[in-house]
C-alpha cells in the first residue's frame, strides 16, 4: 500500500470514473461556471480549489445532481447522469460528504452507517414488518458491514456513541463511513479539514489515500487549505471566476503563473509550500 500520491503517468493509465464535458450553469445573468470540462481518473485524488466565489461548489453540485447544468453533459462509468436526481446519481456510484456536518445526532454512530445503507438492502416493507428470517439476515450484515466501515475509519470505539456526543474529527470521519456504505466509486468530499487542527488535518491526509487505495476508489476534494491540497492530491484542478485556469499535478500547480496571479495572489506563494 501506498499513502504518497500517485505520478501523472499512472493517473493517465487509468480508467476515467467520471467526466464532465463543457459544463456551464447560469444563475440569471450571472455566469457561475462557464464551459469547463474535467476528468477523474480511476483510483486518485482530484481536488478543485480556487478563491471565493470561483464556481468549486456549484460545479460540485452539477456533478452530484444538486444543481441543473445550464449545458454540458456528465457521465459517471458509462451512464449519463447529467438529469439525474442526487439519490440516483448516488446510488450509481458517487457519494459525498457536506461542507456543513449531516449526522442524525441523537443516533449512534453505527445507526448513522446503518441508515445509509439502507438503499442497499433488499427486504421490502412486509419483510420489516413481520420479521422476516430474510430480513434478520439482513439486519445482521448491515451491522457486520457498519461495525468493519467504523472500523476503517479508525472510529469503532465509539460505534455506540450518539454522533452528537463525537469529537469534530470523528464526526468527520463518521461522515466518510456513512458515505462508503453507498459502496461508491467515487468520494466527493466537500471542504473535509474545515474546523480541523494541523494534526488532525495532517491523518485526514493519510486517511484519504488509504481510502483511496483500499477501497479502491477515486476522491474528489473541495478544499481551502493549501498544505493539504498540495500533499493529497494526485491532480489538481483550478477554477477562477467560473474558468478553469490551470490543472496538473500538485507541483505544476504550484509554479503556474496564472494560478499565482489569479488566485494565490502574492502572499499566496508562501501558502503552497
Ligand atoms: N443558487 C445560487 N443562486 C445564485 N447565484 C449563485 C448560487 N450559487 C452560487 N451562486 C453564485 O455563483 C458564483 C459561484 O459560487 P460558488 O459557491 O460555486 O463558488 P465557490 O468557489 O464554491 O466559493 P466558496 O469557496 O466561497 O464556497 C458566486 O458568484 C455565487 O454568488
Amino acid at each position: 500500500m501506498t499513502t504518497s500520491p500517485q505520478t501523472d503517468a499512472s493517473l493517465d493509465a487509468g480508467t476515467v470514473k467520471l467526466h464532465a464535458d463543457r459544463i456551464t450553469v447560469k444563475f440569471g445573468g450571472l455566469v457561475a461556471v462557464n464551459d469547463v470540462s474535467f476528468t477523474i481518473p480511476g483510483q486518485s485524488v482530484v481536488s478543485l480549489i480556487g478563491p471565493n466565489g470561483a464556481g468549486k461548489t456549484t460545479f460540485f453540485n452539477v456533478l452530484t445532481g444538486l444543481y441543473r447544468a445550464t449545458s454540458g453533459r456528465v457521465v459517471l462509468g458509462e451512464t449519463d447522469i447529467t438529469n439525474l436526481v442526487p439519490h440516483r446519481i448516488a446510488a450509481l456510484g458517487m457519494a459525498r460528504t457536506f461542507q456543513n456536518i449531516r449526522l442524525f445526532g441523537l443516533m449512534t454512530a453505527e445507526e448513522n452507517v446503518k441508515v445509509a445503507m439502507h438503499s442497499k438492502l433488499h427486504s421490502g416493507p412486509f419483510h420489516t414488518i413481520v420479521r422476516t428470517p430474510r430480513q434478520r439476515r439482513e439486519e445482521r450484515k448491515a451491522q457486520e458491514m457498519a461495525r468493519e466501515l467504523l472500523e476503517f475509519v479508525g472510529i469503532g470505539k465509539v460505534a455506540n456513541e450518539y454522533a452528537r456526543n463525537l469529537s469534530y474529527g470523528d464526526q468527520r470521519r463518521l461522515e466518510v463511513a456513512r458515505a462508503l456504505a453507498l459502496e461508491p466509486s467515487i468520494l466527493l468530499l466537500d471542504e473535509p479539514t474545515a474546523g480541523m487542527n494541523p494534526q488532525e488535518s495532517g491523518r485526514f491526509t493519510q486517511f484519504v489515500h488509504r481510502v483511496r487505495d483500499e477501497k479502491d476508489l477515486s476522491v474528489l476534494l473541495i478544499e481551502h487549505d493549501m498544505s493539504v491540497v498540495m500533499q493529497v492530491s494526485d491532480r489538481i484542478t483550478v477554477l477562477d471566476r467560473g474558468e478553469k485556469i490551470a490543472e496538473g499535478s500538485p507541483d505544476d500547480i504550484r509554479s503556474d503563473t496564472r494560478v499565482i496571479e489569479a488566485y494565490l495572489g502574492k502572499s499566496g506563494r508562501d501558502k503552497t509550500t
